[in-house]
């Protein structure tokens, strides 16, 4: 709550400086250092209602960030004009031996940035009109900005994510992740570090949130510490879904910088 105290009392006082992005619906932006760094006095962030998910360690919110309409035309432009890695970077390495990536996945962001992925490390896509509109509005709606953007495409319910923790280095600590999702509404589990599979050592009780067509996922500071997450397969399931991770990378601890 105080931190929303707070950012409504930097609105006022900043009125002045805010720059605007129609596109995005976003009527005043100010970019900030840190990392509450934008203000969320815009008509996109006032007309949500968010729900928030807490456990141990564990802060997420959620909200539906697009209309169906709106999400409905947005996965249709995604399916026209986003492209895939195929070859190395549509593989992975598990269990001593390559396999297929269980889904499809890009990678999008400023000049200069580059991903690590299965031992490789590649540069960002550039921005592309669509991708900039959708981060602009995230960033309106959670008062964040974005540098980067990890696209993951389930052709249908066998497509899947394993657990993982987006902990990553080149990260900037403690900043959110922003989720969004568009297509086949879907399960997104969490399972507490401690308490997974046979040499759990704690009892907490996963959290299963449903990402439904055009919500927006905010994975708040210090879940992917402390919390593993997936897209568990859901067989009898037949619909695309098209999923963006949001992501701030400190340039300075990117691979590619060491
Ligand atoms: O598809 C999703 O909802 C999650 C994707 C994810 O966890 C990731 O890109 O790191
Ligand atoms: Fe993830």
């Amino acid at each position: 709550m105080d931190r929303f105290v707070k950012k409504r009392k930097r609105v006022t006082e900043d009125k002045e400086d805010g720059t605007t992005n129609q596109a995005a619906g976003v009527s005043k932006v100010r970019k900030k250092e840190g990392n509450v760094n934008i203000n969320t006095d815009s008509a996109v962030a006032k007309s949500l209602k968010w729900q928030q998910f807490s456990s141990e360690n564990l802060d997420c919110r959620y909200t539906i960030l697009y209309s169906k309409a709106e999400a409905d035309n947005l996965i249709s432009e995604c399916e026209r004009s986003l492209t895939y890695n195929t070859g190395p970077m549509a593989r992975i390495f598990v269990f001593g031996k390559w396999r297929d990536l269980p889904r499809k996945q890009t990678a999008h962001g400023d000049d200069g940035l580059t991903y690590s992925y299965s031992g490789k490390t590649v540069a960002a896509t550039p921005w592309t009109p669509l991708l900039k509109n959708i981060r602009d509005r995230v960033a309106a709606a959670s008062g964040f900005t974005f540098n980067f953007v990890l696209i993951n495409r389930y052709k249908d319910g066998q497509d899947y994510i394993g657990e993982h923790r987006d902990d990553e280095q080149d990260l900037v600590h403690g900043h959110p992740i922003a989720s969004l999702s568009l297509g086949q509404p879907r399960d997104f589990v969490f399972k507490h570090a401690k308490a997974r599979g046979k040499n759990a050592t704690r009892q907490i009780a996963p959290v299963t949130i449903k990402l439904e067509h055009g919500c927006l996922l905010m994975m708040n500071h210090p879940t992917n510490t402390y919390w593993y997450h997936s897209l568990p397969q859901r067989k009898a399931l037949s619909g695309i879904r098209i999923n963006m991770t949001f992501r701030k990378i400190d340039p300075s601890k990117m691979t590619s910088a060491k």
